[in-house]
Order: structure tokens, then C-alpha cells, then sequence
């Protein structure tokens, strides 16, 4: 059974697809304290959340069995991500089910604001007719600054166009010639608070995004410049607003996000300048049913093996391209895993040659699959997709990939190398059209096996008798021999013996295989 906790509120329609999935059971318990989860999670397989669950890293290492993150929206910054790929969860969200929602809500707020409405509101409320307080300025002719040209910041650049705003915008990477396609304006971040009369955020919240707005940008601002934030509490500095507000420079401030949420109490509404929602920008019928639903299909496909749409924490991969990639996982796996039986001391250093095929797909998931199968042996299943290459990196081990077109006749070769202090050992396997994953070569050895069940993997001195030593001290053992394969450096030279055999060769049988004369070395292999 696969339980799944959802703690934020979530639409209903994505909560029916999981419903009706096999094995699974769900848990709603909206609104629990920090210490309430953190003693709830540790039964749980997935976390579906949206904004106000804190998963933080506490939480995180409470929860042995987390595999799934959900988050139902855009922003991640309350999820440890870290954390969260040290442990090997997976995080997934749902990116644009809200867009629309929200880049309707930034121009509610920017037009509420301009034209000055809950304000009057609240006065005629208070029986206060006050139209000569109340007036307003018009967008029209008037600049846009969008400060971040993503999926929001782009459908508020169209939606300002609309209203015959100019729209100038700044993002990393927007260009000239893209800013011109849209129609808009492309600025630095400096021109586009200089030049703007009304400003709005659409960045994440980053390390580099934090107070982005501060003292010194509001300096640069236009004075009497409105500002809108439906991006993320803490882009801009809320005491800096507060002081722009105060001296004047700022006429205007619409709030949907703030750096402390949630809050009763905000010196900034305070001030009859700032207009302010709670977080609401993505709270539609529309964009709750979108994203829940978005959501709920990435943990159905996680749970049923299929891809994940929207990964956070591992980079995404198109269909198209993972369709061509993904029968190599399990062959990427084994390479890993039966090489790391070959060496004995520490890995320092991995090269990943993909050959043929290989050289033209991209090979990121193939090469996180290796190394999972090279720290599988000593770290279990704890290691998986997510944390491969960040445990890797930890343990010290250089990772490398390399392609090439050459594949020795293959149309398609995986090798995998591994470098200790004083060794080199490699193993190679390609996909055969029918016949599924093959081991073709072992260091300069040529082979040809599946790479499954129990393999003997016997170094010796290639002479008469060695070979039948070894089939009647198996037969003691009461193993059999499925499949054998022999190649050797040249004659009388080194050689190797390939076994697969019907059952697990035990240590007391291994060590006595090792003690027969001209073997050097005996490995028992379970893939
Ligand atoms: N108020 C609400 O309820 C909602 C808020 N959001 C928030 O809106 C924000 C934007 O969301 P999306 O447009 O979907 O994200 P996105 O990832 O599509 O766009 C973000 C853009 O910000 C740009 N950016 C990053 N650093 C920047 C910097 N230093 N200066 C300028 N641009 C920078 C990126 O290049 C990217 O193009 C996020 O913070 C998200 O969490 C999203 C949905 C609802
Ligand atoms: O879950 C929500 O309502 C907030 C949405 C949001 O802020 C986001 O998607 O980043």
C-alpha cells in the first residue's frame, strides 16, 4: 500500500485520480502544526502540499519512507530541496496550472491599485463618500517594468499590452531580439526601475532574488512608482517598501506575498498606500483544479513507474527523448553494479563512454542510472535516481561521460569505467535488437551474456584442466552451470571464465574456488 498524505488544501479533481488508482491510500489532515506533522510523516510514501506546508529538513529526516513530494503550484521555496535529494525524494510540481491565474491576479491588483478600489471601498463601507481622495492614474501610455520574463511575467507583459501599457522587461535570459518578437521593451534590471511607473516581480524567490527590491533599488525607482509583488514574499525588501512609502517615492504598493506568511499583522497595512491579498493568486476554481490534477498525475506515474512531467530536484526530459533513452536504464544499472564488484578499493573516478546511438541522445538519466548502480552495493536502495550523482559527489567520486560515434561494430555501446588508486576495471554492454541487455566485454575480455541472476566472474591462468576443476568443485556445491564463457589474453595467458549459474555461490564454495590452482581470483555477482 502506498500512502500518500496531503496536508494543504487541494481541488477535489485531483484527489479523484488518485482515488482511483490501485493501492493506494490517502490521508487529508489539512492545517497541522509543524511538531504534528513531523510525527505523523514517518508512515507516508508521499507528501502533497501547496504553499504552507513547511518541508523543511527536519521534517524530512522524520520521514524514512518519503519517496514523493508534491507541491501544487510553482513555487518550491518552502520545500528543502536539498534535503530533500540528500534523502533521495523526489519533488515534483505543477508549473502551469496557475499562470493564467496569476497573471490575471497581478493586473487585478495593478488596476486596483492604479484606480485606488479597496481603498474607496472600505470608505463607502465606513459611509465615506470620497471621490476627491480617490483619484486615480491611468496605465494607458504609462511603463511596465516586469522584473522577471517567465511564464507569469510573460502572459502580464501580453495582458499589459493590452491595456497600451509600454512594457519593458529584465530576465536573464531574455534577449533584444526576443524582448522586440513580444512586442516589449528589453532593459537591465537598472533601466527598467528607472524607467518604469509601475513595476511588478515574477522571479522565484532564490538566494539571488532575495531583496532584489531593496533601499537601493527603490533609489533608482521614478518617484511616485507603484509596485506589485504576486511573485513571492521577500523579493522585495518589506521594510525598505515601507520607507519608500513613507518618504514618498513609492505611491503605491499591491501585496499578494509577503516574507512572513501567514501574518495578522504587517506594518505595511498600515499604510493606506499598500492594497494587499493573502497569497491569493493562484486561488481559482481553475488553477486549483489544474494543478491538483497536475500534480496527482506525477504521483500516479511515479507510483505505476512511468516518467515524472515535472520533476524539481532531477532535470526533466522530454518524452520523445525518454522513450528512446529509458531501456538503457536497467542496463546502465547492472554495468554499474557488476563493475563495482570487480574492484576492491575506493572509486575515485567513473567514465561513462557512450558509443553509436548512444552518442546522440542525451544521457544524463542513462549516466545517473550508472552511478546508482555503482553506489547501490555499498549504499542499498537508499540511493535512486535523485541523490546518484549528489551521493557521488559527496563519497569524493569524480564522474565523467564521454561519446563517441565509434561502437566496434555495435550499434549502440555503454562502457563503464572505474578508476581506485592503483586500478582500472571496465565493462561494456550494448542493447541487441530481440535479445535485450548484453555484457560484451569485461576489461579487454570479449563476453557476450545478460546481465541478470548469479554470475561467477573467475580470473585464471589460461591451461588444460583449470576449467574442470572448477565444473566438479561447483558440482560438490550443488550449482549448475547455465551459461559459460571463456576468453583469454593469449595462450597460456590470463583468461576469464563467465558463469551464470542457478543459485547464489556461497562464501565457503567461493573461497574454495579462489584455492584451486591457476585461479587468481573468484567473484560471485548477484544483478
Ligand atoms: N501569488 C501566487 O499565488 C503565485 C505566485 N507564483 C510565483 O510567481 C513567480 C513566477 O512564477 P513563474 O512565472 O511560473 O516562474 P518561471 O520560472 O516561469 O519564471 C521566473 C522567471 O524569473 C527569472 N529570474 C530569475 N532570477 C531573476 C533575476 N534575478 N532577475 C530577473 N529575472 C529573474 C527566470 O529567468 C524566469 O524566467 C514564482 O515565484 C512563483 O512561485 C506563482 C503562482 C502563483
Ligand atoms: O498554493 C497556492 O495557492 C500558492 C501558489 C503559489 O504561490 C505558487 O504556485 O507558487
Amino acid at each position: 500500500m502506498f500512502r500518500i498524505l496531503i496536508s494543504d488544501p487541494l481541488s477535489e479533481e485531483g484527489i479523484h485520480a488518485l482515488q482511483s488508482t490501485e493501492n493506494v491510500n490517502i490521508v487529508i489532515d489539512i492545517g497541522l502544526s509543524p511538531t504534528e506533522l513531523r510525527d505523523k510523516i514517518s508512515d507516508f510514501d508521499a507528501l502533497l502540499v501547496r504553499s504552507q506546508t513547511q518541508v523543511t529538513r527536519e521534517l524530512i529526516r522524520n520521514a524514512p519512507n518519503l519517496k514523493i513530494i508534491g507541491r501544487a503550484g510553482v513555487g518550491v521555496d518552502n520545500i528543502d530541496l536539498n534535503a530533500a535529494t540528500e534523502h533521495g525524494i523526489i519533488v515534483v510540481n505543477a508549473p502551469n496550472g496557475n499562470t493564467n491565474s496569476a497573471a490575471e491576479h497581478t493586473m487585478a491588483m495593478l488596476m486596483a491599485m492604479s484606480r485606488n478600489i479597496p481603498q474607496a471601498y472600505y470608505a463607502l463601507k465606513n459611509q465615506q463618500w470620497e471621490r476627491k481622495k480617490y483619484l486615480g492614474v491611468e496605465l494607458k501610455n504609462k511603463t511596465l517594468g516586469i522584473v522577471g520574463l517567465g511564464r507569469i511575467g510573460t502572459e502580464v507583459a501580453y495582458r499589459a499590452k493590452g491595456q497600451r501599457m509600454n512594457v519593458m522587461a529584465y530576465d536573464p535570459f531574455l534577449t533584444e531580439e526576443k524582448a522586440e518578437k513580444m512586442g516589449i521593451e528589453y532593459g537591465a534590471i537598472e533601466d527598467v526601475l528607472k524607467n518604469a511607473d509601475f513595476i511588478t516581480v515574477h522571479t522565484p524567490l532564490l538566494k539571488e532574488t532575495r531583496h532584489l527590491i531593496n533601499a537601493e533599488a527603490f533609489q533608482l525607482m521614478k518617484n511616485g512608482v507603484q509596485i506589485v509583488n504576486c511573485a513571492r514574499g521577500g523579493i522585495i525588501d518589506e521594510d525598505a517598501l515601507y520607507e519608500a512609502i513613507i518618504s514618498k517615492k513609492v505611491a503605491g504598493a499591491a501585496m499578494d506575498v509577503f516574507e512572513e506568511e501567514p501574518f495578522l499583522d504587517n506594518k505595511l497595512l498600515e499604510l493606506p498606500e499598500v492594497i494587499a491579498t493573502p497569497h491569493l493568486g493562484a486561488s481559482t476554481i481553475e488553477a486549483q483544479e489544474n494543478v491538483a490534477i497536475d500534480v496527482c498525475q506525477d504521483i500516479i506515474s511515479f507510483l505505476t513507474g512511468g516518467t515524472v512531467r515535472n520533476p524539481v530536484n532531477l532535470p526533466s526530459v522530454p518524452k520523445d527523448i525518454m522513450n528512446k533513452i529509458e531501456p538503457y536504464f536497467n542496463l546502465a544499472e547492472k554495468l554499474g553494479l557488476f563493475l563495482i564488484h570487480l574492484t576492491q578499493e575506493v572509486i575515485e573516478e567513473v567514465n561513462i563512454y557512450y558509443a553509436g546511438d548512444l552518442s546522440e541522445v542525451e544521457v544524463a538519466p542513462i549516466t545517473r542510472n550508472t552511478v546508482r548502480g555503482i553506489l547501490k552495493r555499498h549504499l542499498g536502495n537508499h540511493v535512486n535516481d535523485v541523490n546518484a550523482l549528489y551521493l557521488a559527489e559527496k563519497k569524493g567520486i569524480t564522474i565523467h561521460e564521454n561519446k563517441t560515434s565509434q561502437a566496434k561494430g555495435f550499434t549502440n555501446l555503454l562502457k563503464v569505467e572505474v578508476k581506485t588508486k592503483s586500478d582500472k576495471r571496465s565493462v561494456s554492454g550494448t542493447l541487441l535488437n530481440g535479445l535485450g541487455a548484453r555484457i560484451v566485454k569485461v576489461d579487454h575480455y570479449s563476453v557476450d551474456f545478460t546481465p541478470a541472476g548469479h554470475i561467477v566472474v573467475i580470473h585464471h591462468k589460461d591451461q588444460p584442466g583449470v576449467i574442470g576443476r572448477m565444473g566438479s568443485l561447483l558440482a560438490q556445491h550443488q550449482i549448475n552451470i547455465a551459461t559459460m564463457q571463456v576468453d583469454r589474453s593469449d595462450i597460456g595467458g590470463d583468461a576469464i571464465m563467465m558463469l551464470t549459474v542457478d543459485k547464489h555461490l556461497e562464501k565457503d564454495g567461493l573461497e574454495e574456488l579462489k584455492a584451486l590452482n591457476e585461479i587468481y581470483d573468484v567473484t560471485a555477482i548477484d544483478l
